[in-house]
């Protein structure tokens, strides 16, 4: 699989403050006057974002955050963060991206929360410029988080509907899982409900079963962010038989895609390994499996290399590349129709030339 990074692949799970360059990091904490980082040095930041990541918590995870999002609080921060996202992914042959972020975190030095928004889309559309110079293709759509700690979800999900038109396609909830169920948000996701927007949930991560049950049957998630968890709804016994719970089985009859990042499922501890990592067992039950990158900075990821990664672990080849990438696209919250383009123009002609 040589080609991993030519081919056309779909991003639904990536956070932009999870994302930067380590040398953006570096050149934005001296230009905006920053000086919490760990290191000046690149490479070693690089490194100790990788390191500090893998703390096996979620909550250490998260920690690390706060040196992005330090960097993160003016206008042109946002946009060059938003530009550089933009065209790192179009670089690893991502066709079509969902990049989410909290607009919250970034008004520390007195941006307006609709400031941070115009900026970080602006950034998105010269990304999607810069790639296109350059000979590459890429639609990018963005998510709105609200932190599940804090309790702003209503008034951030008032702005995805607010921004609907100008590139914001949906809303999720991010952050801490154990201590804050999703249904503290009812009235976002109602509100997101009745405005005909969409919605998915990290869910099923740091926290079990009945996440992942609030998440759709209280909250009405259509994806699940993460939803690895909703393994442990799936026995199998010594003779190789697999029962599925009434849970699992719900998420699969009814198509619920799962955003699936094998590599931050393993810093988080949410699994063992990527050998260990249950999207083997979801892929053959044939789950609506998605493959993510979450956070390329502190997994040191891509899209290629998180599929190089499970192609090793469980020898997947072209055919569950394309599998996974037109679930992912049939997934996406923009259109049908441009849903229906992407697979019939892009990714199916290219994966069809391989035959
Ligand atoms: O995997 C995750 N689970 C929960 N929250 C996360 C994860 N990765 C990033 N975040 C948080 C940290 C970011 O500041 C926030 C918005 O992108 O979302
Ligand atoms: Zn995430």
């Amino acid at each position: 699989m040589k080609d991993l990074r030519n081919a056309p692949k779909v991003l639904l799970h990536d956070h932009l403050d999870g994302g930067l360059r380590p040398r953006t990091v570096v050149e934005l904490a001296e230009e905006t006057g920053y000086e919490g980082l760990p290191t000046a040095d690149v490479d070693e930041l690089g490194r100790w974002f990788r390191a500090a990541a893998d703390s096996g918590s979620l909550v250490s995870y998260l920690e690390t955050f706060a040196h992005t999002c330090g960097v993160m609080q003016t206008e042109a921060a946002l946009a060059r963060v938003a530009a550089e996202c933009v065209e790192d992914l179009a670089d690893d042959g991502v066709v079509y991206a969902e990049v989410r972020y909290a607009p919250e975190l970034f008004v520390e030095r007195g941006l307006s929360l609709d400031a941070v928004i115009r900026a970080v889309q602006e950034g998105f559309t010269e990304g999607e410029r810069r790639a296109e110079a350059n000979g590459k293709r890429i639609r990018t759509g963005t998510l709105l988080c609200a932190m599940r700690q804090h309790a702003r979800a209503l008034e951030i999900a008032e702005l995805a509907v607010r921004y609907r038109d100008a590139g914001v396609v949906g809303f999720d909830i991010a952050g801490p899982e154990a201590g804050f169920p999703p249904t503290r948000n009812l009235d976002a996701f109602e509100y997101m409900r009745v405005n005909n927007a969409h919605f998915t949930i990290h869910a099923g991560e740091a926290f079990g079963l009945a996440s992942i049950w609030e998440a759709i049957q209280h909250c009405g998630a259509e994806r699940l962010g993460h939803g690895v968890r909703i393994i442990d709804d799936i026995k199998t016994s010594s003779d190789g038989e697999v029962e599925l719970g009434r849970l699992a089985s719900y998420v699969r009859d009814r198509r619920i895609p799962l955003e699936l990042c094998p590599s931050s499922n393993v810093q988080t501890g949410a699994a063992p390994s990527i050998a260990d990592h249950p999207i083997g067992l979801l892929a053959k039950l044939r789950f609506r499996v998605t493959v993510n990158t979450d956070n390329r900075l502190m997994s040191g990821c891509s899209m290629s290399s998180e599929f190089a990664a499970l192609a090793e672990a469980f020898g997947f080849g072209w055919k569950e590349v394309e599998w996974f990438t037109i679930n992912a696209m049939k997934s996406a919250f923009i259109d049908f129709d441009q849903r229906l383009d992407l697979i019939n123009n892009v990714i199916k002609p290219w994966y069809a030339d391989l035959r």
